[in-house]
């Protein structure tokens, strides 16, 4: 390791424009870190005696065929399925890695959120882009954030957000109107001529879903206009800089984990750190600017102002309303550092998340005319502005919302390791390689363990024998009063895509109301159908799901549909 690291600085700065180079440095380091950790750990783990899938190689174990193999989530699906709900896995450079559906460990996973930590790495170099924002706190000092963050994503607030989801949404809707009357183009590839429907439009539905959710949560966010839906080039300092920041946390990069390792690799210049030094440094000098501009906003309220319909209600002045509640202990309130942190923290949660799972949404009308002209009829019905209470009150907009977050929710897996060694209880004994049964797992400090959402939200245990098809009436009244087959420790709809326990997401509500006031405005305004010429689109793991068109990777995520206006 040593070596490496001395002979780094002496391959100077030829090597920082070669990203092969970069790789292999990378590769070698965290091998020679890994071989470290295992002479290090070599007492037999618990892990090598549960049935599971062999290695597919010594050095990336079956992190290959996780990542890379078939749709993000269903390589450990097969897995699970042939050998039973509870497997490990070869994981980098030999160790081994645990996966399970079981819903008593998952739930005591979920419960005892600080004894099982994220993983050291990932986090550290999520930590580098984002700042010391929720995401990547452990411990207390999550808890410290959590307890200010709460009240700003509480029903009130999601509640005053619907104006905004509403009338951004209008303004996407008038863009793809104006496509559909002037011929203009809103997808990175040409319409096929099978695909030139009179009266429709070929539409990337994806880069649609982008740009609206980006100005929803720079609204919400901070009260500013990103500009994203702009069609003048006229987008946001901020925007850049926040999706700049995201390219870099969304990429998996090697040399930048391995940075998180050997802190002397940050002498090596590369394009990404100084995308992201920008960044930080155009995000640093508005956010001073945000801030002071909501802390003055703040203290003429406080001094009478002018009532609440004046009172800011973006997060960022709803948590420096929160951080300076008298409750707070001086301890317990947030740095401005902190807080600004969290705003980096949102957009990044929060938006290819969300337009991500609504792109999906729109195929999935595309696919299912019948489930599409089901949601019309409930939706043309009710008056252009419905308010929260209205939208959640849509039976079937809330049977299609939980039915596409179950089956298309954009965050397919996620890592703990045990923070400390612990047994972990299982519902349904497990029988080892050995031929004993085991009824909880002996975990030791920073095994790795991955929760695969993407199957336990298609369990036949929880939601019956047709739980891999689409069916959003499952969800609905009657069906819905049997309830599912069994409790997912999940904080919303039975379902792990928000996760639970005191980590879940805390912009779940937001993220709910969001996709239904668009889906509400969209569905009256068009009609969604494949495109004639029917692309292949396979689902891509960019740490969240996305849509690629097959043969067209080089335009990077999209979802094509013809859309055509409704009357
Ligand atoms: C459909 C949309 C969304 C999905 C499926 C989703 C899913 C998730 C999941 C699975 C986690 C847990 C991650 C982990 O612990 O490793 C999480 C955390 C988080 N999400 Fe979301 N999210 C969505 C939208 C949003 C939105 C709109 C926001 C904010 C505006 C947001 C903010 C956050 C934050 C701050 C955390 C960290 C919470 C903590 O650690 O205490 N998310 N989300």
């Amino acid at each position: 390791m040593s070596a490496a690291m001395l002979a780094l600085p002496g391959l100077g700065t030829h090597l920082a424009d070669l990203s092969g180079a970069h790789v292999v440095i990378a590769l070698l380091l965290v091998l020679l870190s890994s071989l470290y950790l295992l002479h290090r750990n070599q007492r037999r783990s618990a892990l090598s005696n549960l049935p599971g899938p062999p290695s597919a190689s010594w050095v990336l174990g079956n992190a290959g065929e996780m990542l890379l193999s078939g749709e993000p989530g269903t390589a450990a699906a097969r897995w699970l399925a042939e050998h039973g709900g509870t497997i490990s896995y070869a994981s980098l450079l030999g160790t081994r890695g645990l996966a399970t559906t079981d819903l008593v460990a998952l739930a005591h996973i979920t419960r005892n959120a600080y004894e099982f930590v994220k993983p050291r790495n990932a986090n550290a170099l999520l930590g580098s882009i984002l700042g010391d924002g929720i995401l990547t706190a452990e411990g207390s000092a999550h808890r410290r954030q959590r307890r200010v963050l709460n009240p700003a994503f509480g029903p009130g607030t999601v509640r005053a957000f619907v104006p905004a989801f509403l009338d951004t949404t209008r303004t996407l809707a008038r863009k793809w109107a104006g496509v559909l009357e002037n011929g203009t183009r809103a997808s990175y590839t040409l319409a096929k001529e099978e695909d030139k429907v009179p009266g429709a439009a070929k539409i990337d539905v994806l880069r649609g879903m982008n740009e609206l959710t980006l100005d929803v949560l720079g609204t919400t966010v901070f009260g500013v206009d990103f500009g994203a839906l702009a069609d003048n080039g006229t987008r946001h300092e901020l925007a850049q800089a926040y999706g700049d920041m995201a390219a870099a946390a969304y990429r998996l990069d090697p040399l930048a984990l391995a940075e998180t390792q050997w802190g002397v690799l940050k002498l090596i210049p590369s394009k990404r750190r100084r995308m992201v030094q920008r960044a930080h440094a155009t995000a640093a000098r508005h956010g001073a600017q945000l801030l002071s501009d909501a802390r003055a906003a703040l203290a003429a309220e406080s001094k009478g102002g002018d009532g609440d319909s004046a009172r800011r209600k973006d997060l960022l002045s709803l948590l420096l309303r929160a951080n300076t509640d008298a409750e707070l202990r001086a301890d317990q309130r947030l740095s401005d550092d902190e807080v600004l942190a969290q705003m980096t923290t949102f957009l990044f949660a929060g938006h290819e998340t969300t337009a991500g799972v609504l792109a999906f949404a729109l195929a999935r009308l595309a696919e299912h005319q019948g489930v599409q002209d089901k949601l019309f009829a409930e939706v043309e019905g009710v008056g252009d502005e419905p308010d929260h209470d209205t939208l959640n009150a849509l039976p079937y907009l809330d049977a299609f919302v939980r039915e596409v977050l179950r089956l298309d929710g954009p965050v397919t897996e996620i890592l703990r390791e045990p923070a400390r060694d612990v047994e972990l209880p299982l519902a349904s004994p497990v029988v080892g390689r050995d031929g004993r049964t085991m009824a909880s797992i002996h975990l030791r400090k920073g095994d790795e363990i991955y929760i695969p959402i993407y199957s336990v939200n298609r369990s036949e245990a929880v939601w019956g024998d047709d739980a891999k098809l689409f069916n959003p009436e499952r969800h609905v009244a009657a069906a819905a009063a049997k309830g599912p087959g069994a409790k997912v420790p999940g904080v919303w709809g039975n379902l792990l895509s928000f996760y639970g326990g005191a980590r879940n997401c805390v912009g779940y509500r937001f993220a709910v109301v969001e996709m239904k006031a668009i889906l509400f405005v969209l569905v009256r305004s068009f009609a969604f159908a494949p495109l004639p010429s029917r692309p292949r689109v396979r689902r891509d793991w960019m740490i969240v799901v996305r849509p690629v068109v097959e043969g067209e990777e080089g335009f990077g995520p999209q979802m094509p549909l013809l859309v055509t206006a409704r009357e």
